[in-house]
């Protein structure tokens, strides 16, 4: 595991895009996991610019998202789909059928988690997951408690998740009390991960993610486990850790 200390949100959003643009260029990436979250809106900002500059293409890249909201039709403002079209795909040159997330208004959310779980093995698995990571240890929208060796499935969001989510919403009522996540396991099966943290609200989780026992009561500890992971965190996030356990920027 490389744990990578920046300074602060701009730094870790550059960095990151410019690890993952590398990766992009030299065809290491053909399966990208996206995510979303507060997270990831600086990276995908310094993606868009590094492609704008550049003359790479996304033709023959898929992209898979880790989790949506149940109840949202792709076309609701909350969606994930929708922060995806904001955020990257307006951006770049990736056709609807390059890119793929969980049905959240499927009929039948168990065949939807099914049939999610199978496509991403059609396409071959996953080779960059991009994460982040809740206060309370939550990798995709895995809650402590999940079991380590989940597929896609449909999980009920807790309160607190729920509460942090709320920001994005106009109404904190209208915050799903479902989603559909791509499982432990499923996450565990990348080739690489990069894991991205900003802010000392996510300092406790950082620390159990590298210090703590590997148990499923926080989900971020079996990445203890992963052979390919890469950590790009800030100070505040980084707080907790000792500085002999970062590589400095
Ligand atoms: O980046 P944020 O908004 O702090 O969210 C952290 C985590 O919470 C989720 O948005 C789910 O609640 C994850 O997808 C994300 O990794």
């Amino acid at each position: 595991m490389e744990v990578i200390g920046v300074k602060d949100f701009n730094e870790m959003s550059k960095r990151a895009a410019q690890f993952v643009y590398e990766d992009l260029v030299n065809r290491r990436i053909k399966v990208m996991g996206m995510a979303t979250g507060g997270t990831p809106i600086g990276f995908y900002k310094q993606l868009v610019r590094l492609y704008k500059k550049g003359d790479f293409s996304f033709k023959g890249i898929q992209t898979v998202n880790l989790d949506e909201y149940v109840g949202l039709s792709p076309e609701n403002p909350n969606s994930y789909h929708q922060y995806m079209y904001q955020h990257l795909f307006q951006h770049i040159d990736i056709q609807r059928d390059q890119t793929h997330l969980p049905n959240g208004a499927a009929e039948d959310l168990e065949r939807e988690c099914v049939r999610y779980e199978q496509l991403i093995e059609e396409l071959g698995g996953i080779d960059l997951q991009l994460l982040g990571i809740g206060e309370n240890g939550h990798i995709g929208f895995n809650e402590p408690g999940t079991s380590f060796h989940s597929n896609t499935h449909v999980v009920n969001l807790t309160t607190a998740t729920r509460e942090a989510n709320a920001r994005y919403f106009n109404d904190r009522r209208e915050v799903p009390k479902q989603a559909i996540t791509m499982g432990i396991d499923t996450i565990m099966k990348s080739k690489k991960i990069l894991l991205l943290a900003s802010g000392k609200e996510k300092a406790q989780a950082i620390y159990r993610l590298l210090y703590d026992k590997v148990d499923e009561s926080c989900p971020a500890t079996i990445l203890q486990r992963h052979p390919n992971i890469t950590i790009i965190a800030d100070n505040e996030a980084l707080s907790l850790v000792t500085i002999t356990d970062r590589k400095l920027n």
